[in-house]
């Protein structure tokens, strides 16, 4: 399992900065360390016309349009501070556009690996735009991972600072989204439903519920509810199964190619964070992923990619199946923009 920070004497004070860097008291940074910062946190938590405890927390959002960018301001200032002068991930699309940007400010140079055919357009040129060098690899996201992995994590000759959630600093910042949403609400919601791919980020916001727990600002936490694409769901099949080994899906598909994942390096974080709070995995088809896209689009009028219309689609089977109640305040996060993806069609 990937490596996780823990912290010793955290305090939940927010200071005058914005976003993520407010909670600096939380995070495993020290007081003289610099940000490199573009400004990443505080996205809008937006109340749905359809019910009335729904909330869609926008992580489009975001400096460069997806929670990624929580994570890359701490990963990036990290690689600052310890002097690297190269980063590398292996991405479906979004962590690429986010390190790029991020090395930019920070004057590193970024490598970026990308299933050559299945990154959405907008992201591409986001890493483009920023300068990263794009290696474009014959095989699907966890053929470029596994790649990044044996040449920069394992082997560490190269003085290349890897980025993908593998890099527990990530996680750390993307932990921010949960006290934002409970900041935003003022209380602790029942459910939260995340997109999972690469199975990082919904054990990063379960890890933040956990310690605003710990830390005494509330005695409540949520249930995790995990959602992958019917063909791409190795963590909803290992947890049904129970199965104490991940169950991969060798041939992932989906039109969510943000999540079209079927060896993710953080299964088991996200396992963990289903089972101590007591939620659930979810898999949903594609039909059903755009079919709540475009309410979000139509009804809503919030622009998401297919990926992050997966908690929507979520939620409605879960009301279906009496898993969750519409009395129950719940939040679904929105992970990235609608312009990633220009050509998704519905
Ligand atoms: C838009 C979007 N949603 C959801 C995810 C899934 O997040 P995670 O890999 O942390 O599970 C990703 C990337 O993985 C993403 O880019
Ligand atoms: N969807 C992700 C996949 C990589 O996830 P990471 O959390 O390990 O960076 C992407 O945008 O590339």
């Amino acid at each position: 399992m990937p490596l996780e920070v823990v912290i010793k004497g955290l305090r939940f004070e927010t200071s005058s900065a914005r976003g993520v860097w407010k909670y600096k008291l939380m995070l495993p940074v020290k007081k003289e360390v610099e940000p490199v910062s573009l400004g990443e946190g505080d996205t809008p938590l937006i109340p749905l016309k359809s019910h009335k405890r729904l909330f869609v927390k926008f992580e489009g959002a975001n400096p460069t349009g997806s929670f990624k960018d929580r994570g890359m301001t701490l990963a990036v200032t990290i690689a600052k501070y310890i002097g690297a002068k190269s980063v590398v991930v292996a991405s479906t699309g979004n962590t690429s556009a986010s390190a790029a940007a991020y090395a930019a400010k920070a004057g590193l140079e970024c490598l970026v690996y990308l299933p050559r055919g299945s990154v959405a357009r907008g992201k591409l040129f986001q890493a483009l735009l920023h300068g990263a060098k794009v290696v474009e690899v014959d095989g699907n996201f966890d053929e470029a991972l596994e790649e990044v992995i044996a040449r920069y994590v394992d082997n560490t000759q190269g003085h290349v600072y890897p980025l993908n959630s593998v890099n527990p600093w990530r996680l750390e910042g993307q932990k921010t989204i949960a006290f934002e949403i409970y900041q935003q609400l003022g209380f602790v919601p029942e459910n939260v439903v995340v997109p999972v791919g690469n199975a990082g980020n919904i054990y990063a916001i379960w890890k933040g519920f956990r310690e605003l727990r710990e830390v005494g600002v509330t005695d409540r936490a949520p249930r995790m509810i995990g959602v992958q694409a019917e063909g791409a769901s190795p963590v909803f099949k290992t947890w049904l199964a129970k199965a104490d080994e991940l169950l991969p899906v060798e041939r992932p598909y989906t039109v969510a190619t943000a999540i079209k994942i079927g060896r993710p390096v953080n299964w088991l974080k996200a396992l963990t964070a289903v089972r101590e709070s007591n939620g659930f995995m979810l898999s949903v088809s594609d039909a059903t992923i755009l079919e709540a896209l475009k309410t979000l689009a139509r009804s809503e009028g919030i622009g998401v990619e297919p990926a992050s219309a997966a908690p929507l689609a979520g939620y409605r089977v879960a009301l279906e199946q009496g898993l969750i109640g519409q009395d129950e305040t719940t939040v679904l996060v929105a992970t990235g923009h609608a312009l990633k993806d220009p050509e998704v069609r519905f």
